[in-house]
Protein backbone atom coordinates (compact mmCIF):
# COMPACT_ATOMS: atom_id res chain seq x y z
CA UNK A 1 0.00 0.00 0.00
CA UNK A 2 1.14 4.06 -0.69
CA UNK A 3 1.94 5.22 2.70
CA UNK A 4 3.32 8.77 3.13
CA UNK A 5 7.06 7.62 3.28
CA UNK A 6 5.92 7.04 -1.08
CA UNK A 7 4.49 10.51 -1.68
CA UNK A 8 8.01 12.76 -2.41
CA UNK A 9 7.82 16.84 -1.06
CA UNK A 10 8.26 19.80 -2.41
CA UNK A 11 12.08 20.14 -3.60
CA UNK A 12 12.06 16.90 -5.30
CA UNK A 13 12.64 17.76 -8.75
CA UNK A 14 9.92 15.15 -10.42
CA UNK A 15 7.44 17.45 -8.48
CA UNK A 16 8.83 19.88 -11.52
CA UNK A 17 8.81 17.79 -14.46
CA UNK A 18 6.09 17.19 -17.28
CA UNK A 19 4.85 14.00 -16.86
CA UNK A 20 4.72 11.91 -19.76
CA UNK A 21 1.37 10.33 -21.18
CA UNK A 22 0.63 7.11 -20.73
CA UNK A 23 0.20 4.91 -23.81
CA UNK A 24 -2.81 3.16 -24.11
CA UNK A 25 -3.95 -0.03 -23.16
CA UNK A 26 -1.86 0.94 -20.02
CA UNK A 27 0.65 -1.44 -19.19
CA UNK A 28 -0.51 -3.95 -16.13
CA UNK A 29 2.15 -1.82 -14.05
CA UNK A 30 0.79 1.08 -14.83
CA UNK A 31 -2.80 -0.14 -14.11
CA UNK A 32 -1.42 -1.47 -10.64
CA UNK A 33 0.34 2.09 -9.57
CA UNK A 34 -2.84 3.62 -10.68
CA UNK A 35 -5.62 1.05 -8.53
CA UNK A 36 -2.98 1.48 -5.67
CA UNK A 37 -3.18 5.55 -5.86
CA UNK A 38 -6.74 4.97 -5.54
CA UNK A 39 -6.28 2.88 -3.10
CA UNK A 40 -4.55 5.69 -0.82
CA UNK A 41 -7.53 7.75 -1.31
CA UNK A 42 -9.64 5.37 0.23
CA UNK A 43 -7.03 4.34 3.13
CA UNK A 44 -6.30 8.15 3.63
CA UNK A 45 -10.58 9.07 4.25
CA UNK A 46 -11.17 6.38 6.25
CA UNK A 47 -10.21 7.21 9.95
CA UNK A 48 -8.48 4.58 12.20
CA UNK A 49 -6.74 3.39 8.84
CA UNK A 50 -4.81 6.76 8.24
CA UNK A 51 -4.40 7.10 11.51
CA UNK A 52 -2.63 3.84 12.07
CA UNK A 53 -0.78 4.28 8.96
CA UNK A 54 -0.56 7.97 9.49
CA UNK A 55 -1.91 9.29 6.35
CA UNK A 56 -2.50 12.36 5.46
CA UNK A 57 -6.40 12.76 4.43
CA UNK A 58 -6.09 13.28 0.66
CA UNK A 59 -8.99 13.53 -2.10
CA UNK A 60 -6.23 13.17 -4.57
CA UNK A 61 -2.83 12.19 -5.52
CA UNK A 62 -0.76 12.92 -8.98
CA UNK A 63 1.67 9.96 -9.92
CA UNK A 64 4.54 12.40 -10.10
CA UNK A 65 3.68 13.21 -6.28
CA UNK A 66 5.00 9.01 -5.34
CA UNK A 67 8.15 9.51 -8.23
CA UNK A 68 6.14 8.54 -11.35
CA UNK A 69 6.32 11.00 -13.96
CA UNK A 70 3.30 9.52 -15.50
CA UNK A 71 -0.25 11.53 -16.80
CA UNK A 72 -2.35 9.33 -14.04
CA UNK A 73 -4.17 10.98 -11.83
CA UNK A 74 -6.60 9.45 -8.52
CA UNK A 75 -9.28 11.55 -7.13
CA UNK A 76 -12.13 10.32 -4.31
CA UNK A 77 -13.92 13.03 -3.48
CA UNK A 78 -18.03 14.54 -3.78
CA UNK A 79 -19.21 16.41 -6.81
CA UNK A 80 -21.45 18.99 -6.92
CA UNK A 81 -24.75 16.21 -6.74
CA UNK A 82 -23.15 15.34 -3.54
CA UNK A 83 -22.25 12.24 -6.14
CA UNK A 84 -19.04 9.97 -4.89
CA UNK A 85 -16.43 10.31 -7.65
CA UNK A 86 -13.97 7.83 -6.98
CA UNK A 87 -11.80 7.47 -10.14
CA UNK A 88 -8.39 6.51 -11.48
CA UNK A 89 -7.60 8.25 -14.85
CA UNK A 90 -5.06 8.52 -17.84
CA UNK A 91 -3.97 10.78 -19.52
CA UNK A 92 -6.92 13.62 -18.18
CA UNK A 93 -6.57 16.85 -20.06
CA UNK A 94 -8.94 20.02 -19.44
CA UNK A 95 -10.46 20.56 -23.14
CA UNK A 96 -13.19 23.30 -22.04
CA UNK A 97 -12.98 25.64 -19.00
CA UNK A 98 -15.77 28.83 -17.60
CA UNK A 99 -13.94 32.30 -17.66
CA UNK A 100 -15.42 32.86 -14.17
CA UNK A 101 -12.73 31.91 -11.67
CA UNK A 102 -13.50 30.48 -8.17
CA UNK A 103 -10.93 29.67 -5.01
CA UNK A 104 -11.33 27.70 -2.11
CA UNK A 105 -12.03 29.55 1.12
CA UNK A 106 -8.96 29.48 2.99
CA UNK A 107 -6.28 28.53 -0.02
CA UNK A 108 -5.09 24.59 -0.46
CA UNK A 109 -2.94 22.57 0.83
CA UNK A 110 -0.83 19.41 -0.62
CA UNK A 111 0.47 16.08 0.44
CA UNK A 112 3.40 16.76 -0.82
CA UNK A 113 4.24 20.23 0.61
CA UNK A 114 4.50 19.95 4.66
CA UNK A 115 3.79 23.50 5.41
CA UNK A 116 1.24 25.99 5.16
CA UNK A 117 0.99 28.28 2.86
CA UNK A 118 -1.46 31.03 2.97
CA UNK A 119 -3.47 32.78 -0.24
CA UNK A 120 -6.25 32.01 -2.59
CA UNK A 121 -5.54 29.68 -5.65
CA UNK A 122 -7.14 31.11 -8.29
CA UNK A 123 -9.20 28.34 -10.70
CA UNK A 124 -11.68 27.68 -13.22
CA UNK A 125 -15.41 27.76 -11.42
CA UNK A 126 -16.32 24.79 -14.15
CA UNK A 127 -13.92 22.72 -16.35
CA UNK A 128 -14.75 19.84 -18.96
CA UNK A 129 -12.29 17.09 -18.47
CA UNK A 130 -11.23 13.82 -21.08
CA UNK A 131 -9.56 11.15 -19.11
CA UNK A 132 -9.56 7.26 -19.85
CA UNK A 133 -10.28 5.12 -16.60
CA UNK A 134 -8.90 2.89 -14.91
CA UNK A 135 -11.02 0.57 -16.41
CA UNK A 136 -10.18 1.48 -20.15
CA UNK A 137 -13.07 3.98 -20.67
CA UNK A 138 -12.91 6.99 -22.52
CA UNK A 139 -15.33 9.41 -20.48
CA UNK A 140 -16.04 13.40 -20.34
CA UNK A 141 -16.64 15.18 -17.11
CA UNK A 142 -18.52 18.41 -16.55
CA UNK A 143 -16.87 19.62 -13.19
CA UNK A 144 -17.65 22.73 -10.94
CA UNK A 145 -17.16 23.65 -7.36
CA UNK A 146 -14.42 21.25 -4.99
CA UNK A 147 -14.33 18.91 -7.35
CA UNK A 148 -13.58 21.18 -10.17
CA UNK A 149 -10.51 22.25 -7.91
CA UNK A 150 -9.47 19.21 -6.79
CA UNK A 151 -9.18 17.86 -10.66
CA UNK A 152 -7.68 21.19 -11.63
CA UNK A 153 -5.06 20.99 -8.54
CA UNK A 154 -3.90 16.90 -9.84
CA UNK A 155 -3.93 18.24 -13.73
CA UNK A 156 -1.37 20.63 -12.23
CA UNK A 157 0.71 18.03 -10.83
CA UNK A 158 0.35 16.31 -14.29
CA UNK A 159 2.76 19.33 -15.29
CA UNK A 160 5.04 20.37 -12.85
CA UNK A 161 3.06 23.23 -11.56
CA UNK A 162 2.27 23.29 -7.66
CA UNK A 163 -0.46 25.17 -5.89
CA UNK A 164 1.61 28.35 -4.52
CA UNK A 165 2.77 29.08 -8.26
CA UNK A 166 -0.51 30.83 -8.92
CA UNK A 167 -1.26 32.67 -6.07
CA UNK A 168 -1.01 36.41 -6.59
CA UNK A 169 2.19 38.10 -4.92
CA UNK A 170 4.14 35.68 -6.30
CA UNK A 171 6.60 36.00 -8.86
CA UNK A 172 4.84 38.57 -11.49
CA UNK A 173 6.46 36.05 -14.27
CA UNK A 174 4.22 32.67 -12.79
CA UNK A 175 1.25 33.06 -14.05
CA UNK A 176 -1.78 33.43 -11.82
CA UNK A 177 -4.69 31.77 -13.69
CA UNK A 178 -4.44 28.57 -15.05
CA UNK A 179 -2.46 28.28 -18.21
CA UNK A 180 -4.46 27.84 -21.38
CA UNK A 181 -4.52 23.43 -21.22
CA UNK A 182 -6.27 22.35 -24.84
CA UNK A 183 -8.04 25.42 -26.13
O1 LIG B 1 -1.54 16.99 -2.83
C1 LIG B 1 -2.50 16.59 -3.51
O2 LIG B 1 -2.49 16.61 -4.72
C2 LIG B 1 -3.73 16.17 -2.79
C3 LIG B 1 -4.42 17.34 -2.20
C4 LIG B 1 -5.41 17.81 -3.23
C5 LIG B 1 -6.12 19.08 -2.99
C6 LIG B 1 -5.64 20.07 -2.16
C7 LIG B 1 -6.36 21.26 -2.01
C8 LIG B 1 -7.52 21.47 -2.69
C9 LIG B 1 -7.99 20.49 -3.52
C10 LIG B 1 -7.29 19.31 -3.66
C11 LIG B 1 -4.95 16.82 -0.88
O3 LIG B 1 -6.22 16.34 -1.03
S1 LIG B 1 -4.73 17.98 0.38
C12 LIG B 1 -5.72 17.48 1.65
C13 LIG B 1 -7.14 17.88 1.50
C14 LIG B 1 -8.09 17.04 1.98
C15 LIG B 1 -9.42 17.38 1.90
C16 LIG B 1 -9.80 18.59 1.34
C17 LIG B 1 -8.84 19.45 0.85
C18 LIG B 1 -7.49 19.09 0.93
NI1 LIG C 1 -0.87 18.46 -4.39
Amino acid sequence: MITMDDIIREGHPTLRKRAEEVSLPASNEEKKILQKMVEYLIHSQDEETAEKYGLRPGVGLAAPQINVSKRMIAVRTHDHNDELIELGLYNPKIVSHSVETTYLEGGEGCLSVDRMVEGEVPRYARIKVKATTLEGDEITLRLKGFAAIVFQHEIDHLNGIMFYDRIEGNDPHKQSLPPKEVM
